[in-house]
């Protein structure tokens, strides 16, 4: 269980303003993995979808529910153990100073603060067993990471799957543009768990939503949240308002994240999301973030800047460089202007 101190609890709980719960998200872009309908129908939804909010669910994937059911169950168990059999678990997940491993309230290290928990592990592009494994670990971690890696094997064909469509919708030659990254042997990947408690009884306060995790953009190219039935993941729309986005533990949600926005010059949307803490149930969620090789150069695709009129947007840089820059700031800041060019 989450605890929290006086003065970290103050910067969770968010200001009378922002209390109002924000409206459903009315038209959640939908695209069918499925094969019912044509393929180029498919990379065409894919695309509007990326230029408009940068989000989309993802149904027809055939994941097998049981799976899905699966990493559910284990991940409620994980958190379910005592604080200190999850610090001891996650600890021998990584190596000491790492990002990666349990962690509790602090996201990151730069003084982001939320009402959640998490398991962040790094993936590597290696089948079958991607998860680091450890002899000595928990045997809830261990039955645990056994579950995570079958989920990750399947979850990187689908995005391998919707990165080809997206190359295809917007009609590049290089049909591998975006999926060679991440299916490279040295992707830059990870997985994080998500747990957040059931909100509690703050009313007296005047308290009514907590932030689970602060606003932000995903760095890498997508991430793909699938979470239970508990709603409160929010996506920041073109006009700033927010719009919470309806739970559907059927299907998938997948984020164009920063590196896809510099790939594609500006053209797809990195989109800005948050989850509000405001239920009596439990949240839990598990994102893939896909990333690329640390040492890939990125940099807007030449035939998207031809498109664009020859503006390049986007300096070039590598992924290490960039996620070295990341690390450094608050969750919320924009990342990416630091890599912008200058407006002719
Ligand atoms: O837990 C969620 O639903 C989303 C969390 C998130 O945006 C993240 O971990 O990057
Ligand atoms: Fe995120």
């Amino acid at each position: 269980m989450v605890v929290l101190a006086k003065g970290e609890l103050e910067q969770i709980a968010l200001p009378a303003a922002v209390q109002k719960a924000a409206p459903p998200l009315a038209d959640v872009p939908e695209v069918d993995l499925g094969g019912g309908g044509a393929r180029v129908d498919a990379a065409r939804a894919v695309v509007a979808a990326c230029e408009g909010h940068g989000f989309f669910k993802v149904t027809g994937h055939g994941v097998p529910a049981g799976l899905l059911a699966r990493v559910e169950a284990a991940a409620a168990a994980f958190f379910a153990m005592t604080q200190p059999e999850k610090e001891a678990a996650g600890a021998v997940a990584t190596a000491p100073g790492s990002p990666f491993g349990y962690g509790s309230k602090r996201i990151g290290s730069n003084g982001d603060l939320g009402w959640v928990e998490y398991l962040l592990l790094g993936v590597t592009a290696a089948a079958p067993a991607p998860l680091p494994a450890h002899g000595e670990a928990s045997p809830s971690y261990s039955s645990f990471r056994d579950i995570l890696n079958e989920y990750v094997v399947v979850v990187r064909a689908m995005i391998c799957e919707v990165l080809k469509l997206m190359a295809e919708g917007l009609g590049l030659k290089e049909k591998d543009a975006f999926v060679r990254l991440a299916s490279h042997e040295e992707s830059d990947s990870m997985l994080r768990v998500n747990h957040y408690p059931p909100h509690p009884e703050f009313k007296q306060q005047g308290h009514g939503r907590l932030t689970g995790f602060g606003e932000h953009t995903d760095p890498q190219i997508i991430s793909v949240l699938r979470s239970n039935d508990t709603s409160g993941l929010e996506i920041s729309l073109r006009d700033g308002s927010w719009a919470s986005v309806p739970p559907d533990r059927k299907s998938f949600f997948v984020n164009v994240g920063d590196v896809l926005q510099v790939l594609t010059n500006g053209r797809f949307r990195s989109v800005r999301h948050r989850v509000m803490v405001s239920s009596p149930r439990p949240r839990v969620s598990v994102i893939f973030f896909a990333g690329p090789p640390p040492r890939e150069r990125l940099a807007p695709l030449p035939w998207l800047v031809v498109e664009d009129g020859g503006r390049r947007r986007y300096r070039e840089f590598t992924w290490r460089e960039y996620k070295a820059s990341a690390y450094r700031t608050k969750l919320a800041e924009n990342r990416l202007c630091h890599f912008e060019t200058e407006a002719d």
